[in-house]
């Protein structure tokens, strides 16, 4: 008989947590798996003095990032990152990005051979030489495994409620669109895959620079009018954001799960919206509200933001950007929050389409570039 294939989860905060509960179920249903699903927990000790791989492995629920719902008792969770990981032919990598390098050192040169990663991470690797990376893409680099990556419109707290919702798996191969979908599917929580892979992640990550901007409008009391303008000229940044770095991007998958859903989702009910809301309203920066409202969660947004205008700095695109460049300068406070309002007024986007509109868009832009 051929051996069960063993599954890893990296990370487990709030979506690692929400996605170890479907991902535990399922492999019981499945022939091919081993039951047990490693959870890699990046150990901490609890204010009551336990430590939350003990609490994990004892109540089956992560008190820290899912409170209120169980774990399936075959998530196993395991504080060392090698040995959670190192029998595993699939990893699941779910960690706040800014954690990822230094994360994965401990795994170089030390994973199964054939193992194959799937990355629900969403931000970019900032090179340290320079330049920017997929996730997906510094796991390749640092593991040497094959990463498919999941991303969609899925607030973890309402996937862990088993509220309906969809995801969008980008894969390379028709064994790994197999796979993951029996994997991860579920009745309220549906699966579609495509085959482009790196647009799939390109969403995943810019969405989170938009949802600041949602909530800095939100902030300043603008209605959900602003908001959807916001969202509009978002998305069309998205889809340059992809034609410029990212040729053969499909169109068609900015209308998956993981474009223009995961876009509306997160300006309405996530984290990054909610603290750059908080940000207009009180006047702290986001670092410390980071801390004083998401108890140990991580925000992507604005790590994302950063890693973005790095490359469009370096690569004189920033007036071509003008929203994500105008989120990333009020999230490093360089620009007040009510600049936005400025920023969309005068977006590129709202030339008509004539053929004036070519020479006219260089205008504003050159404009925009001037006032930068
Ligand atoms: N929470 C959500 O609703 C969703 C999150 N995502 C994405 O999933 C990824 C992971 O997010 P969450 O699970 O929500 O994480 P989270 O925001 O709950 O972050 C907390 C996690 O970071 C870990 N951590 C803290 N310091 C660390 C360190 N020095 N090294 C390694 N780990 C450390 C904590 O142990 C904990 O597991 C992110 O890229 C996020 O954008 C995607 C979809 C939904
Ligand atoms: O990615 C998410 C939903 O799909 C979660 O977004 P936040 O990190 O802003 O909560």
């Amino acid at each position: 008989m051929a051996e069960k294939k063993k599954i890893a989860i990296i990370g487990s905060g709030n979506w690692g947590s929400a996605i170890a509960r479907i991902v535990g179920a399922n492999v019981r249903t499945m022939s091919m798996m081993d039951e047990e699903v490693k959870l890699w927990v990046f150990e901490e000790i609890l204010p009551d003095g336990r430590k939350l791989t003990e609490v994990i492995n004892t109540e089956h629920e992560n008190v820290k990032y899912l409170k209120g719902y169980s774990l399936p008792h075959n998530v196993v969770a395991v504080p060392d990152i090698l040995e959670s990981a190192k029998d595993a032919d699939y990893l699941v990598f779910v960690l706040p990005h800014q954690f990822l390098r230094s994360s994965c050192q401990p795994l170089r040169g030390k994973l199964k051979q054939g193992a194959v990663g799937i990355s629900l991470i969403k931000g970019f690797d900032l090179k340290p030489e320079g330049g920017i990376q997929l996730i997906s893409e510094l796991i390749n680099s640092l593991l040497g495994i094959d990463v498919c990556c999941l991303m969609g419109a899925n607030l973890a707290h309402e996937v862990a409620a088993e509220k309906f919702c969809e995801t969008t798996i980008g894969v390379h191969t028709d064994e790994q669109s197999l796979i993951f979908k029996d994997l991860f599917q579920t009745d309220f929580f549906r699966v579609t895959t495509v085959r482009d892979a790196k647009t799939v992640e390109v969403c995943g990550a810019l969405k989170n620079i938009v949802a600041c901007g949602a909530g800095f409008v939100d902030g300043l009391g603008y209605g959900d009018n602003t908001k959807a303008a916001v969202i509009r000229l978002g998305l069309m940044e998205m889809i340059k954001f992809a034609e410029y770095f990212y040729a053969g991007a499909k169109f068609s998958t900015f209308f998956e799960s993981c474009g223009i859903a995961d876009l509306v989702t997160t300006c309405y009910g996530g984290r990054n919206r909610r603290v750059s809301e908080a940000v207009v309203k009180s006047g702290k920066s986001i670092k410390q509200l980071e801390a004083e409202m998401l108890d140990g969660q991580r925000l992507q947004g604005p790590e994302t933001a950063h890693e973005v205008n790095a490359l469009l700095k370096a690569e004189g695109l920033e007036a071509r950007f003008p929203l994500f460049t105008a989120i990333h300068r009020i999230c490093v406070q360089e620009i007040s929050p009510s600049e936005m309002i400025e920023c969309i007024r005068m977006h590129p986007e709202h030339l008509a389409f004539d053929r004036r509109r070519v020479s006219i868009e260089r205008d504003v832009v050159n404009q925009y570039a001037s006032c930068l």
